[in-house]
């Protein structure tokens, strides 16, 4: 089963008027990996396409663009598909086939028609997670395996804050038009992300959380910096960060998300630092 929602967004000064419910409404996507189904979601921040895939029986095609206005999804966009299960499974863009071990990620590049993704044991199905934005150019369709991807360690263990983030998507590992995407693994003890918190307001971000403990939540915060908000969040939620809010979080177990990005530019370094006593 395949189901669309669509998210459109809200202004920085809107955010001063909504409800928790609001808030939740428009900027989380809830339990975005369900077992034998394709949940995606559109959004209008960027037209980022979100998407949790989990097959359990049957492969489970994603290729039909009708919910994004042209004859394949992947007409005019790119994608990564990250499988964040335990097992393995398999995405066959136009006959050719791809294995993603658990961590691996896939780009599909810009003119992919026929996307189709399977498990290689239903019981133990592979996740597959989505992340799509309009691309101007078509890149060859690659698999990029854990070990591949650039690794950079941030924080410190006495801050809380010491994770490893894999970039898969980037222009140093793997080549896009505009997406990026990777990985954020925190060490044991660590409880925070993107801490210290920064801006980008050249790149709109969406986060997925997962690998938490049924009972854990994290405590993920948006807004502009001296304007916060935040999510209470789960396994498996995913939070759209528009480029003007800032997105950090602080989980009350282990956890990890994908990030992934789209927006004028790829640099990395292009953010701007947000000091913490500026937060309110
Ligand atoms: O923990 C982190 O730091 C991140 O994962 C940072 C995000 O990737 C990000 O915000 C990129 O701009």
């Amino acid at each position: 089963m395949i189901t669309w929602t669509t998210r459109h967004g809200a202004s920085p000064a809107a955010i001063d008027r909504m409800t928790t419910a609001d808030l939740r409404a428009e900027y989380l996507v809830e339990s975005i990996l369900a077992h034998g189904e394709a949940r995606m979601t559109y959004t209008h921040l960027d037209r980022m396409v979100l998407g949790g895939i989990v097959p359990t029986g049957q492969a489970i095609g994603i290729g039909d663009g009708a919910p994004v206005g042209t004859a394949h999804l992947f007409d005019a966009r790119e994608g990564g598909i990250a499988n964040l299960g335990r097992a393995a499974g398999r995405v066959t863009v136009d006959g050719q086939r791809f294995d993603l071990a658990p961590r691996d990620v896939l780009y599909v590049g810009r003119g992919a028609r026929q996307v189709e993704l399977a498990s290689q044991d239903p019981r133990n199905p592979a996740l597959f997670y989505l992340n799509s934005v309009p691309a101007g150019m078509s890149y060859p369709h690659r698999l990029i395996t854990r070990d591949q991807a650039k690794a950079v360690r941030f924080g410190e263990a006495a801050r809380a804050n010491l994770r490893t983030l894999r970039m898969y998507i980037h222009p140093e590992v793997a080549p896009s038009c505009l997406l990026l995407m990777g990985i954020t693994d925190l060490e044991p003890g660590s409880v925070w992300n993107t801490m210290p918190p920064h801006l980008h307001e050249r790149r709109m971000e969406a986060y997925l959380y997962f690998d938490m403990a049924p009972q854990d939540r994290v405590i993920h915060l948006m807004g502009r910096p001296d304007n916060t908000r935040h999510l209470v969040v789960g396994s498996g939620d995913a939070v759209l960060s528009p480029a003007w809010s800032i997105h950090m979080g602080a989980g009350t177990g282990p956890y990890a998300f994908v990030w992934g990005m789209t927006g004028e530019n790829q640099v990395y370094q292009d953010v701007d630092p947000v000091p913490v006593e500026n937060l309110r």
